[in-house]
């Protein structure tokens, strides 16, 4: 296997990453960049899929000249991607017939209402585990059948395909010669059933979305095809979700293995085993992964703002230079300790385990002494109190009683946040030094298929990881801060 590297196109909602990984699991090279968001309307989260197909060859020709190798060391490649975005295209021009609709758009919220109406929630939540939202990808294919000329009677005649990101970067890297997408991604977009492992007929007919224009479901990791790269066909063997590729990057493959992943949103995620376990309290049964025909299921908690809310101190409030300035702006309010505040980032509605889609985002407990970084402080606590809720919801439909968590994501390399997550959740939480857990999953799945790696027990174990506690004398303050924390999302719920 020397000289030989598995490469990854990790497609997410803030960047575009090529990454190189070798035999013992380690980053070789990696190329990225930004995924420009386009937001016509409020609430709108769009993204130009011919841009991030145009970027993602630039990446892996630009990976290769980093890395001083050529295209015939790479014994695979695996895509891994930001879920539920959706795009259409001509099946004959290749061309998207509109802006990928993003996965916190919330452009199709008047449908998703619509359909609440029509009390088929349950029907759609027993076969697909999904809650109905328009977060997921069939009410974002409704929305484009509505605004979009001709669009529903070319659906019917098989002149368009719908894809997510795996689906349309497959394409494009096959010449239009594979339409596919995997198990964990198809889990995601409310048309497909979890526990039949097909597209659903029945929810087809009730969406009224002909079938025709979906993707083949593979495992995630398969034979997907091969793609050319510099005159070398290079196979590719893998698909999956980002958050169940990081998932799977932990190894994380016994049941009650639990990880959180922070990136442009942040996503708990407990493996089930086979048991595709219904949750009581708002979390989302999905696919983590397909592997020979045998799918392993897990409970999720998606919470939409994350990185975006840090995003959103930087850029709208302009209160930070970086995001990497947040963990300091963070630690200074924290010594000034003028007031608990909340900041509630339901800025495209809120997730798990609420689910109320037209909740907007709201400040609690200003003073005339907060300050900048008592703002900064309050939007990062906010991923850990939005991370509290998942996991209690976690635990009481589990029964299991977590003891400590693993996280990932580029948020996670937030040290405030870190240290405010070992307290709040009292347990011992740790982040690897790799924080591209996505990225190593779909390298792991990718190697697996291609016979890089010969088995999932023998995959390299090499995360060196920072380990953070709780401070002793911390439950009881926490506790406080996590009730205030309760009122301010209940209040948000029920505004306007
Ligand atoms: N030190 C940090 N503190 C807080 N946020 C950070 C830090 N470093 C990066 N981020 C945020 O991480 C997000 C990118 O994480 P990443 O995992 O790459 O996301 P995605 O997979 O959605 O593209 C951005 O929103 C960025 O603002
Ligand atoms: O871009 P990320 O990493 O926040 O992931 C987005 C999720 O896949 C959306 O479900």
């Amino acid at each position: 296997m020397e000289n030989q590297y598995v490469m990854v196109i990790d497609q997410g909602t803030t960047s575009t990453r090529v990454v190189l990984y070798d035999h013992e699991g380690m980053i070789v090279e990696i190329s990225q960049l930004a995924c420009p968001t386009i937001r016509r309307h409020t609430g709108w989260v769009e993204h130009d899929a011919n841009q991030i197909w145009q970027d993602t060859k630039w990446l892996m020709q630009d990976v290769l000249t980093r890395a001083e190798i050529q295209a015939n060391a790479i014994k695979a490649i695996g895509i891994t991607n930001q879920r539920e975005t959706t795009v259409i295209w001509d099946k004959e021009t290749g061309q998207p017939v509109s802006f990928a609709i993003g996965w916190q758009s919330t452009q199709s919220e008047k449908i998703t209402q619509k359909i609440k109406q029509r009390n088929i929630t349950e029907l759609l939540h027993t076969k697909t585990g999904l809650w109905l939202d328009s977060y997921f990808s069939a009410t974002k294919v409704l929305w484009a059948f509505d605004e979009i000329e001709d669009l529903r009677l070319k659906a019917a005649n098989g002149q368009v395909l719908f894809g997510t990101m795996d689906t349309w970067l497959l394409w494009q890297l096959t010449k239009g010669q594979v339409h596919g997408t995997d198990v964990s991604n198809a889990s995601r977009t409310m048309m497909f059933n979890i526990h039949t492992l097909q597209w659903d007929d029945d929810v087809l007919e009730q969406l009224k979305i002909p079938r025709q224009i979906l993707p083949d479901v593979y495992n995630s990791a398969d034979d997907f095809g091969c793609t050319e790269l510099n005159g070398v066909k290079i196979p590719i063997t893998a698909i999956a979700g980002d958050q169940q590729a990081a998932l799977f990057g932990h190894q994380a493959f016994e049941v009650g293995a639990v990880k959180s992943t922070y990136g442009t949103g942040a996503f708990m995620m407990m493996n089930t085993g086979k048991t595709a376990q219904e949750s009581k309290h708002g979390l989302l049964t999905t696919i983590a992964y397909g592997i020979h025909g045998e799918v392993t299921y897990a409970l999720e908690g998606s919470i939409f703002s994350a990185g975006s809310a840090i995003q959103w101190l930087k850029d709208e409030m302009q209160l930070i230079d970086n995001a990497q300035a947040s963990s300091d702006m963070a630690y200074r309010s924290r010594a000034a300790a003028h007031q608990q505040i909340y900041l509630v980032p339901a800025f495209t509605g809120l997730g798990a385990p609420h689910w109320q889609e037209s909740a907007r985002g709201a400040a609690f407990g200003i003073t005339r002494m907060t300050n900048d970084a008592d703002v900064v402080r309050a939007t990062v606590e906010s991923l850990a109190f939005q991370t509290r809720d998942i996991l209690e919801a976690m635990q009481k439909d589990t029964g299991i009683a977590l003891s400590q968590l693993v996280i990932d994501g580029g948020v996670s390399a937030n040290d405030y946040l870190h240290e405010f997550l070992a307290d709040l959740l009292q347990m011992k939480v740790s982040r690897p030094i790799n924080l591209e857990m996505t990225s190593l999953g779909i390298a792991f799945l990718a190697g697996l298929q291609s016979g890089y790696w010969p088995a999932q027990n023998e995959l390299p174990i090499n995360q060196a990881m920072i380990h953070i506690k709780q401070h002793a004398d911390s439950e009881h303050m926490m506790q406080k801060n996590y009730l205030g924390w309760q009122k301010a999302v209940k209040t948000v719920s029920v505004f306007p």
